[in-house]
């Protein structure tokens, strides 16, 4: 079967620093991907090389068959993709924005309106539909950002770290988005901290740390034990087992 995402010797600098060492990783269709790591590990970079936001690479990506580099239109018009924070235009309504977002992606007004409307309906938003965004609180923006990515109904869908600022009823209905994109064989790239929802939507984890990709297998192939949650596999995998001493280190500064 092709691989929907294949990435081969990816290697990526910022000046000097090299920041993805020989990232190869192939997705496959319907698969949900957890791409984890510490901080400043690599991920969101990835994740900008995969949605054509940074050209400056070596190696090789592909999606869907299309060649990145040569072809980077046709993988935009394939992808979704929702960051965790992004400059969203706040003078507009959500109906504004969706309707200058969905445009983008070649979606006539009527389907935009239809889709918008039903989706901030899912979300609550509806009656803040015409309401100026500089007016919203983070997680109602996140979720305008949320509809914004999938409004036009992409094949695949590159998550970064969706969930910053939701209520638990709102991760509640993303976690069940997820499931749902994923029986429609959509393919989802998800990029998260939140070991806890990671570990029940990923069919497959990758661990990046240090620009290097140290695991990747499903979370039973990656537990050492049958009850090690992902979190513990986390910190094992990242040798980083011994945090509360940290926590120590970090209160014990104030003492001084
Ligand atoms: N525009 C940039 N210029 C220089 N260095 C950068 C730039 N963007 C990212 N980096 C560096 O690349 C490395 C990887 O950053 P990246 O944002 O991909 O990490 P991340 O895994 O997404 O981290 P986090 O979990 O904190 O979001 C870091 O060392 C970061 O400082």
């Amino acid at each position: 079967m092709q691989p929907v995402i294949a990435i081969r010797h990816l290697n990526k600098h910022f000046g000097k620093k090299q920041v993805l060492m020989d990232i190869n990783l192939e997705v496959r269709p319907g698969e949900v991907i957890g791409y984890i790591g510490p901080n400043g590990a690599g991920k969101s970079t990835t994740v900008k090389i995969l949605i054509g936001l940074l050209g400056d690479y070596e190696g090789d990506v592909s999606v869907m068959g299309h060649d990145l580099r040569e072809n980077t239109l046709a993988v935009k018009a394939l992808t979704g993709y929702v960051p965790e924070n992004a400059e969203i235009y706040e003078v507009l309504t959500p109906m504004e924005y969706l309707s200058f977002t969905g445009k983008l992606y070649g979606l006539d007004e009527d389907t935009i309106a239809e889709r918008a409307q039903r989706m901030l309906q899912a979300f609550g938003l509806l009656e803040n539909k015409d309401q100026r965004m500089d007016t919203f609180s983070k997680g109602m923006r996140q979720k305008v950002l949320i509809i914004s990515g999938l409004l036009h109904n992409p094949q695949i869908v590159i998550l970064d770290e969706p969930l910053s600022g939701l209520d638990a009823n709102a991760v509640i209905i993303v976690k069940e988005i997820i499931t749902l994109l994923k029986k429609e064989n959509k393919t989802i790239f998800y990029c998260s901290h939140m070991m806890d929802v990671v570990e029940k939507v990923a069919d497959r984890i990758v661990l990046i740390d240090e620009g290097r990709i140290v695991a990747d297998g499903t979370f039973r192939e990656l537990q050492q034990s049958g009850t090690e949650t992902l979190e513990q596999v986390f910190a094992r995998l990242t040798g980083k087992q011994r945090l509360s001493e940290q926590a120590d280190q970090f209160i014990n500064a104030l003492g001084q």
